[in-house]
């Protein structure tokens, strides 16, 4: 099967022909560059009334001298996200090709085609997909179906904040590769262990913010701040947030492949961040070559005839464009239903269970952050669980500029130290501390439950989740990382049991009404992720919420789930 792909959702006039026979992409691309600031979209769109036609004429001519008139078995073309000018003309002339030469019409999710060429490339069966753009930023994962969002930015795509930063210091779009050529420049010259031009660092579960990065780098600018040390931190900063959200996403799924893309993904700090942390859990990581990475047409086509193989075509009528389309609006027609992102864990997780009842302990454990260590009381007589305690260390991540990696970890420690006790206080569940040990980024802790949450998701738990989550809002506090592998479960069979909340080192004091709804977001993107039917517990998680805290709160996350973040 041979498919002609078409791409021009904002900036990149493009048309491919894949071969599947070969596995072979011809693309021809004409970039749309503005004369000054950003991309202007009444600009956007004049550029792909030009040049869309071109682009496909040429591979069409191309397709036809190799392979004969009957050269093209379907054409593909990007449905959204994406400016709504811009998508029209693809659209329109991608129903024109089709029906001229009698093929059918497939419509492809461009963030899905940003992804899907990365598992393509890397051969990877089941991969968390870090999707690293202009215009978003999310990771997905396949389950049920769906390419479920596990995390995404709360703001704005990681490329815009970085052109948003370079336009304000006058240079040309894109300004992706000017920060990272300024940055390696600076690197050069400084000592690796000087501080960085200080930033926020904003992760909450798996999501992430970049609008105050943005903001923070250009009052530096203001400043005086040379503009090579704002390029390298505004670097750090944002690619540590990408690969630590991609470590969680990996670490909560079970998953052990990463696969990259989009534009930013041409970018050799952010390829080898990933590649640090990967290497460091033992998993694979792929970035397909940069031709595949920013928007282009071979990734259109090569998802394109994986639709079409699977009969998942459009009619005409059925063709139009959606500029906020959501990767996780798509039903995947061309993998195996039931490949879960998530099936490594449920595996490991009940072979871990398994095991631990046999040996009547529980091993040591590697999370996302830490690693933990169980270690028996100090007189060494343990009764079940009773006194035994575990160590948490907050080990230094390699793949993080080392000043800002022992400032989180330091800041996460005591957080955790302090947030832990007094939410217990508070009277929500939580772990005894016994000792702090600040300069090793080590907590000591009582040891609670025999499960995790994820391996015991029932309704009757999330449910007592989202009281605890309530009484600790209402005590002015959030956990800011409320994920089904931070509840532990101790009991239950015979009726009493207990679910316990751990791991606060992104715990953070607040009255926002907002804050406290992307708790529950957290939460219910976790559930989300890894739960075969997820509403039940779901339903529970929310009327536990609504039994002890705030109605408002619940309201608010109607709110933050129905914003559409894909423009
Ligand atoms: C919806 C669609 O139109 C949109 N497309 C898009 O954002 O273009 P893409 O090619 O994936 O990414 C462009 C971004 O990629 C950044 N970029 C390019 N090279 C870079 C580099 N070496 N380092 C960092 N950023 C880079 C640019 O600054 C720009 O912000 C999207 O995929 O979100
Ligand atoms: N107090 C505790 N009692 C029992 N088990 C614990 C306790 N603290 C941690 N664990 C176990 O160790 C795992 C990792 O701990 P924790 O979540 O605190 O670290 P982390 O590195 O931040 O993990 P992640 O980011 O994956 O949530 C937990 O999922 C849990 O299974
Ligand atoms: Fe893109």
């Amino acid at each position: 099967m041979r498919v002609l792909g078409i791409e021009g959702t904002a900036w990149c006039a493009s048309a491919a022909l894949y071969d599947a026979e070969t596995d072979s992409v011809l693309i021809e691309s004409d970039p749309y560059e503005p004369d000054s600031g950003g991309i202007h979209p009444r600009e956007a769109a004049e550029h792909m009334s030009e040049a869309v036609p071109e682009v496909v004429d040429a591979v069409l001519t191309a397709a036809e001298e190799a392979h004969g008139p009957d050269a093209v078995d379907a054409v593909a073309f990007s449905k959204g996200p994406g400016l709504g000018p811009c998508l029209r003309t693809v659209g329109t002339a991608a129903r024109a090709l089709a029906g001229t030469l009698d093929v059918p019409l497939v419509g492809v999710n461009h963030m899905v085609a940003h992804l899907e060429i990365g598992r393509h490339r890397s051969g990877f069966e089941n991969p968390v997909c870090l999707n690293a753009s202009g215009a978003n930023a999310h990771l997905l994962g396949h389950h049920d179906g769906r390419y479920r969002v596990l995390g995404e930015t709360m703001d704005a795509g990681v490329g815009n904040a970085i052109d948003k930063f370079t336009r304000h210091v006058g240079w040309d779009h894109p300004g992706g590769p000017k920060v990272e050529a300024a940055a390696a420049e600076a690197a050069a010259e400084r000592d690796p262990d000087a501080d960085l031009v200080d930033l926020p660092y904003v992760v909450k579960g798996m999501d992430f913010s970049f609008s105050g990065i943005s903001s923070a780098a250009n009052h530096a600018y203001d400043d005086g701040v040379p503009v090579g040390e704002i390029c390298l931190s505004l670097q750090e900063h944002a690619f540590a947030m990408l690969t630590e959200v991609s470590e969680r996403a990996l670490s909560l799924t079970g998953a052990d492949e990463l696969v990259l893309g989009g534009g930013v993904a041409q970018n050799d700090r952010l390829r080898e961040m990933l590649g640090t942390m990967c290497a460091a859990r033992g998993a694979d990581f792929h970035a397909p070559e940069p031709r595949f990475l920013r928007d282009n047409a071979g990734m259109i086509a090569v998802l394109g005839a994986k639709m079409a193989a699977a009969g998942d075509t459009v009619s005409i009528p059925d063709s139009a464009i959606d500029p906020d389309f959501r990767p996780d609006q798509v039903p995947v027609t061309w993998r195996e239903g039931d490949a879960s992102v998530a099936r490594g864990r449920g595996d490991r997780e009940r072979e871990g269970e398994r095991s631990a009842g046999d040996s009547g302990g529980d091993a040591d454990r590697r999370g996302a952050e830490a690693t933990v260590e169980i270690a028996a009381p100090d007189d060494g007589n343990a009764i079940g669980n009773e006194g035994r305690r575990v160590i948490k260390r907050r080990i230094p991540k390699r793949y993080r500029h080392p000043e800002l990696d022992r400032a989180l970890r330091r800041d996460r420690t005591v957080a955790e130290a302090r947030l832990t006790s007094e939410a217990r206080r508070a009277g929500v569940p939580t772990p005894l501390v016994y000792d702090v040990d600040v300069p090793a980024a080590t907590l000591t802790l009582q040891h609670v439950g025999d499960r995790d949450l994820a391996a015991a998701l029932d309704e009757r738990w999330t449910a007592a989740v989202g009281r605890h989550l309530a009484r600790l809002h209402g005590a002015g506090i959030v956990h800011g990382d409320p994920t089904t592998r931070n509840v532990r479960i101790e009991g239950g069979e015979g009726g009493d049991g207990r679910a316990t909340l751990i791991d606060f080192g992104l715990a953070y004091h607040t009255g926002h009404v907002e804050d406290h709804a992307m708790d529950l977001h957290v939460f219910e993107g976790s559930v989300r992720a890894t739960a075969s039917d997820p509403d039940p517990p779901i339903e529970a998680f929310e009327a536990g919420y609504a039994e002890a805290g705030d109605g408002e709160v619940l309201d608010r996350l109607r709110e933050v789930e129905g914003r559409g973040r894909y423009r």
